[in-house]
């Protein structure tokens, strides 16, 4: 980089990150910068690497080799200061089940340190803005799948975090639960906050996010702003078909006995 160059610091930077589930690289040096306050889409197909690399970047996985910074510091080195932080919603989350939405969210505000006062007055808020205070004294047990996202990002959101990771957020989600988890990251990340989450529905990315990364087999493939990814290609779906070598395969073509009534 010149000196003098003014640059938006990193939210995320990542250095030669691997990870191998025994004979498989699941990750094979991944090099990422995340620019801060963008919405960000880490996309690519099943079995990419997404989630393992989000995992290693939110200190749940331990790389095997490779660096990664959030927000200025070491996420191995220094996890305490990383976690206070960022806000996370995994893919298969863990909630505590018998606990009540509300409940959920007091335990969560306490966890974080804030005052109690503060974790009601932000519970109430995130509870009235995500739909779910008509269900606030549910059990999480009882809870939707999509009832179980958005109370997971409430949790996840709580402490007013800097970087927030999501993986699959939509996942599960029906379309009214979707816009308007999509209009409480979009109010998040117009104060200057960073959200970054992984997909595999390029719809959904390429209305979202100003920023991209692709990732396939363990690799990142091009990143960037959304348009420089997209490039001449009319959608980001028909530009990641090419970067990721899948551009002009015939599905199905192999199945002439699939369909048309017989036996
Ligand atoms: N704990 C594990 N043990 C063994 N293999 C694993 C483990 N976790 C992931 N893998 C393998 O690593 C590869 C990457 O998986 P990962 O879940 O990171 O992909 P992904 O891009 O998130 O996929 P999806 O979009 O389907 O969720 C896959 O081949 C997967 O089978």
């Amino acid at each position: 980089m010149n000196e003098g160059t003014v640059t938006a610091p990193a939210a995320v930077r990542v250095h030669d990150l691997w990870k191998r589930f025994g004979e498989h690289v699941a990750v094979a040096g991944v090099d990422l910068e995340l620019p801060a306050g963008r919405f960000i889409g880490l996309v690519g197909p099943n079995g990419a690497g997404k989630t393992t690399t989000l995992s290693m970047v939110t200190g749940l996985l331990r790389p095997d080799r490779g660096t990664v910074e959030v927000v200025g510091h070491d996420v191995w080195r220094d996890p305490a200061q990383v976690k206070a932080r960022i806000g996370v919603l995994p893919e298969g989350l863990r909630l505590f089940e018998r606990l009540s939405g509300r409940e959920l969210l007091a335990y969560t505000g306490r966890l974080r340190g804030l005052p109690g006062a503060e974790v009601d007055k932000r519970a109430t808020q995130l509870l009235d803005v995500l739909d779910l205070a008509g269900a606030q004294h549910k059990l999480v047990v009882d809870y939707s799948t999509g009832m179980r996202k958005k109370i997971g990002l409430a949790a996840a959101l709580l402490h007013n975090p800097e970087v927030l990771f999501l993986d699959e957020p939509f996942e599960g989600v029906d379309p009214v639960s979707a816009q308007t988890i999509r209009g409480v990251l979009e109010r998040y990340t117009a104060s200057g906050a960073t959200v970054v989450f992984s997909s595999h529905v390029m719809e959904l990315v390429e209305s979202l996010c100003d920023w991209v990364a692709v990732m396939a087999a363990g690799r990142i493939r091009a990143h960037g702003p959304l348009a420089d990814v997209r490039g001449d290609a009319p959608t980001l779906q028909q530009a990641f078909l090419e970067l990721v070598g899948a551009h002009g395969r015939t599905a199905g073509a192999d199945l002439d006995w699939l369909g048309g009534g017989a036996r």
